[in-house]
């Protein structure tokens, strides 16, 4: 599994290295030393404590969404088909904040997202069925819920196709400007 860093601070992308033959492929899709080394913390990899899959037809947008309190990290994998996955920095002491950034992550590449806490989180799936799959450090907790609307013109996230459908809450998130004056 290579390590890359990405125009966030602190968020990586964890590359697995795929062994491919006639039958398919094997991939490790964690590694647990690779994953403390890079973050520079013994034991972090193991705080993971739920694991979540969601499937989402072409076109959904689910997010962005993010916690409050002190946040949770997440690991982010889309284990069938595709996403395009946005991340927004909400620290406000990160010298990233309030920035962006795309990721495409499918099950070509496998390309996987460490995101600590302190960012919002959201993707749209790509193909007709898009799976994700996804760790936190945290027991999800709904009263801790952030949501900005995805559409929302102070961010103005390029989605890549027309938006087919999103959650009732997501459909009523609030903005940017309003979450930044709550943080
Ligand atoms: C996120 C989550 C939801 N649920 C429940 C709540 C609800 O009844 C149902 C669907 O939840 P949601 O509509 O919030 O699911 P969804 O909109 O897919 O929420 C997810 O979006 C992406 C972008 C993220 O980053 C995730 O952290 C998570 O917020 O599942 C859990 O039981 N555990 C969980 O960890």
């Amino acid at each position: 599994m290579r390590v890359e860093s990405t125009d966030l601070t602190d968020v990586l992308v964890l590359v697995p290295e795929p062994f491919r033959d006639e039958r398919g492929l094997f991939t490790r899709t964690f590694d647990t030393e690779i994953f403390d080394n890079a973050v520079r913390r013994p034991g972090a990899g193991a705080s993971f404590l739920q694991d979540s899959q969601s499937r989402s037809g072409a076109g959904v947008i689910r997010g962005l969404h993010g916690r409050s309190g002190r946040g949770e990290a997440k690991l982010v994998r889309c284990a069938n088909g595709a996403v395009h996955d946005v991340l927004v920095d909400i620290r406000r002491d990160s010298p990233t904040f309030g920035r962006q950034q795309a990721f495409l992550l499918d099950d070509s590449e496998f390309r996987h997202l460490y995101v600590p806490p302190g960012f919002l989180h959201g993707f749209q799936a790509l193909t007709d069925t898009a799976d994700v799959c996804y760790r936190i450090d945290r027991p999800h907790d709904p009263t801790e819920d952030l949501g900005v609307a995805y559409d929302d013109p102070g961010l103005a996230i390029d989605w890549p196709l027309p938006v087919t459908v999103v959650s009732p809450r997501d459909a009523k998130a609030g903005s940017w400007t309003q979450l930044i004056q709550q943080l």
